[in-house]
Formats: structure tokens, sequence, C-alpha cells
């Protein structure tokens, strides 16, 4: 089956008046449709670089990206009815547009006939909460109500490939949970295939199945949310012994659960570090009952992305 997204090499320099700056650097990856892919990095890392070569609003420098198998630059017409691009600047409204009459001209733009593009204006505008704000003109509206009108616009003629860059940036937590079941809501029902960039690690991790790390323009790493948390920070389980008296932990014998990557004793407190605390915790309280351990409690901490990100190299210079 051809992917959704294909690329390979892809390269983008800018010349700039002292320098050149290479903002995509080489990258090459592929997302099979239906699939949530969650580009994340820090500021330049070329994260809306990358989005702006498959929305084909530039021309690559090397290498190449093609979208249900058209290539952006040989086929950009093709490209461009394949996708919905909800970039992080709204682009300037037409003088005097209404809220609900920008979506349906922009519906028409796309080549949906007047009737459809009135029912799927309707059903946006339905979908996306806007009825309060639809008959108001687009220069009226606040940052976040914007938000919701570009995503709402950006959606309409139902792409199968949704670039959201920064989508929820500026949106007030009800708006930002609405649009996060509105993403998934694309994914299944639609089978969409949604390409989106935040800096928000629990976002990537709620609503993504793959992550693409950007740094510098390259991918450092990837993976699904759970794989890169159980490998790259793992999981803490903290014990405490109940009652008074000195305590001999098993230690050896925790160490050498497959699970168990270290373990270490501290008086009444025990900590183990472990890939997956979800599956080891079991075996972990077998071994503790086994040897006749009085336990008081046991504390989870899950690992988070934001422990991967402080690993990630040159995190610290930034
Ligand atoms: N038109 C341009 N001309 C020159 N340099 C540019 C241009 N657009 C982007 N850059 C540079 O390319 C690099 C990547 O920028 P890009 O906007 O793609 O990063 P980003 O990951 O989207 O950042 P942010 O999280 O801040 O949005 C940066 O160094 C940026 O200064």
């Amino acid at each position: 089956m051809t992917p959704m997204i294909s690329i390979e090499h892809l390269t983008k320099k800018f010349a700039r008046a002292s320098r050149e700056v290479t903002a995509v650097d080489d990258v090459s990856f592929e997302v099979d449709e239906g699939r949530t892919v969650a580009l994340l990095g820090p500021n330049g890392a070329g994260k809306t670089t990358l989005f702006r070569m498959l929305a084909t609003l530039l021309t690559p420098t090397g290498g190449s990206a093609r979208v249900a198998g058209a290539d952006v630059r040989r086929d950009p017409a093709a490209v461009r009815g394949h996708i919905g691009y909800v970039g992080q600047m709204s682009p300037s409204p037409s003088r005097g547009l209404r809220a609900h009459e920008e979506i349906y001209s922009t519906a028409l733009l796309q080549g949906l006939g007047r009737r459809e593009a009135r029912r799927r204006t309707t059903d946006v505008v339905e979908s996306f909460d806007l009825g309060a704000f639809a008959d108001s003109e687009v220069r009226f509206l606040s940052g976040g109500q914007r938000r919701r009108l570009d995503i709402a616009i950006g959606l309409v003629h139902e792409p199968r490939l949704v670039l959201l860059d920064e989508p929820t940036v500026g949106l007030d937590p009800d708006a930002r949970a609405e649009l996060w079941r509105h993403i998934r809501l694309l994914q299944r029902d639609r089978g969409a295939t949604v390409l989106m960039s935040t800096h928000y690690l629990e976002e990537a991790d709620a609503l993504a199945d793959l992550l693409l790390v950007l740094d510098h323009g390259r991918i450092v790493t990837s993976g699904a949310p759970r794989d890169l948390k159980t490998s790259l920070a793992g999981d803490v389980v903290t014990v405490r012994a109940s009652g008074p008296g000195p305590r001999e932990w098993p230690t050896d014998k925790l160490r050498s659960l497959g699970a168990v990557n270290s373990a270490t004793a501290d008086g009444d407190v025990l900590s183990l570090s472990v890939a997956d605390a979800d599956t080891a915790l079991a075996e972990i309280v077998g071994i503790l009952a086994l040897e006749g351990a009085d336990i008081a409690s046991v504390h989870v901490d899950h690992a988070t992305l934001d422990a991967i990100f402080d690993q990630l190299p040159g995190r610290g210079a930034r």
C-alpha cells in the first residue's frame, strides 16, 4: 500500500545574508494511512519548514516528499487536493468576510459544489462549536476563536492528510480538549492521517501513535510514546516498609528480575527502576511477600516524555 507520507532525504537550506541555514537536514520517514504522528522539537528544529514543504508552500532544496504517491514538486495540485494544512500563522482574512463565509469560500476553492460546501460548512461550524461567532467578521475574532476557525477551514474539505502545526497554541482548556476529541474522531471515523507538531508533551502522548523528535533539522529519535518512555526513561517504583526495626530488602533477588534495571535500599525505603511498572509490579510485590517484607505503601512514578526530552543531546545547552 502506498504510504500517506513518504519523505526521502528531504533537505531545505535557506540562504541568509551572512550564512546558509539548513532548516531540514536529510530527513527520511514514512507514515501509513490512518496514523497520527507528532513532530516534537525545540524552537527552530525545522518542524514548520517540514510542514511547509509537505503543503507545497516551500520548495525542497534536496530529496523528495510525496503525499499519497503525489510528489510535492512534480504534482503540487494533487498534493493540495489530499491535504488540509493549518499553519501557525492565520492567513489574513478576506476583507469583511464573516467566519462562516470564510469557511464556505474555502470549501468552494477546494472544488466542492455549492450545496456540498454549504453542508460541510454547517458541519464544521457545529463540530467546532463556532456557532456563537459564525456571523462575526473574522477580523473581530479573539486569538483562540481565530485558531478554531483556522482549523475548521483546514478540515472543511475532509482531507485525507491533516497537517496541524501547533494546533492548540492559544486555545483555552475547553477548546483544547475539544480539538483533541476532534483529532481522535478524524482518525477513528474518517481514517484520516494526521501529522501534527506540538510543544506539549502530554498532547503528543495522548494523541499520537508515533513520535518523531527533530533537532537541528534532523530526526534524533522516533518511536511509539510508550516505547520511547520505557526504553529511554523507565518507571520508578518506591516501596515503604511498615513498622519499626531494621530492614533486609531482597535487592539481589529483585535485581535478577528481567524487568528491574536497578534496586537500591535506604532504611525503610526501597527504590526500583523498571522498564514498565504495569508489568513488573506483580513480580516485585510477589518477591517481597515471599521474603516476608512488611509493606506500608507502593508508589509508582510513570516515566514522562519530559524525562526523554531532558536526555536529548544538546538539551541542556538550550
Ligand atoms: N524563510 C526563512 N529564511 C531563513 N531562515 C529560515 C526561514 N524559515 C525558517 N528559517 C530558519 O530555519 C530553522 C527552522 O525553522 P522552523 O520555523 O522550521 O522551526 P520550528 O521547529 O518550526 O520552530 P518553532 O517551534 O519555533 O515553530 C530556523 O533556524 C529558522 O530561523
